[in-house]
């Protein structure tokens, strides 16, 4: 049966200094690293056949140790970023390898990026919620609809990536291929929301850790059979 591999970023610049991140393009900390080389490990017996992240750099990194950290999960095959997401089939400067069987193709897309922070990207979470409260931070970070000023609320970033992940991701899915996606805490979650159908209520207590795998088993109408968090 097909996978589903969900990775969040390991630990960012920002994430270790506790700031608000959203679409700033910090990349991995030393520790962030770490956590992606160990995901790797984590996914040593499984295969991977194509795979998507976010424009942003933490996500690319983090894809790129899983994918070659251990390479067993290449089946012997190339990551090759493809820098035209829209175009499934693109082959542009990236297509030097005469043997298309041989590549994995990295699709980059905005549709996986972070939500967008707005006004509070780059602002200290402590700080934050010692000014406005803990409970009005609390809202713009987990509730569904509250948008944090300026910036998209997790439905204005599920109306980006969960179309995509249906159009575009799924089919993969359908064609019996295993897909990794590395992306975001808020991105995930709106991904989830919809594998897991979890209420507006539900979701605010999703929490994802940066750098730990979660592995669906899904069949090839996409309904999901099975899932494990690679937390141990
Ligand atoms: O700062 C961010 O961009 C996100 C993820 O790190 O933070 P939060 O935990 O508030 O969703």
């Amino acid at each position: 049966m097909p996978e589903l591999i969900l990775t969040r970023h390991g630990q960012s610049l920002w994430n270790a200094e506790n700031r608000f991140t959203g679409w700033v393009d910090v990349p991995l900390s030393e520790r962030g690293r770490a956590e992606a080389t160990i995901a790797s490990c984590k996914l040593r017996e499984h295969r991977v056949d194509v795979c998507y992240t976010s424009l942003l750099f933490r996500a690319m990194e983090t894809a790129v140790i899983c994918l070659t950290e251990c390479d067993d999960i290449c089946g012997g095959k190339t990551p090759i970023f493809k820098h035209d997401a829209n175009d499934p089939n693109w082959h542009g400067w990236d297509h030097y390898n005469v043997d298309l069987k041989k590549e994995l193709p990295i699709f980059p897309t905005p549709a996986l990026d972070e939500r967008y922070y707005g006004d509070l990207q780059g602002l200290n979470k402590t700080e934050t919620a010692e000014k406005f409260g803990v409970e009005q931070v609390q809202r713009w970070r987990r509730s569904f609809d509250v948008r944090p000023p300026g910036g998209e609320s997790l439905e204005d970033t599920m109306r980006r990536s969960v179309p995509y992940f249906k159009t575009r991701i799924l089919t993969h899915i359908k064609q019996g291929e295993n897909v990794l996606i590395s992306a975001h805490g808020n991105s995930l979650r709106a991904i989830l929301m919809y594998l897991d159908d979890l209420s507006s209520e539900e979701v605010v207590k999703l929490e994802l850790a940066t750098g730990v795998p979660i592995v669906y088993e899904l069949d090839r109408t996409a309904k999901v059979l099975d899932k494990e968090i690679l937390d141990k």
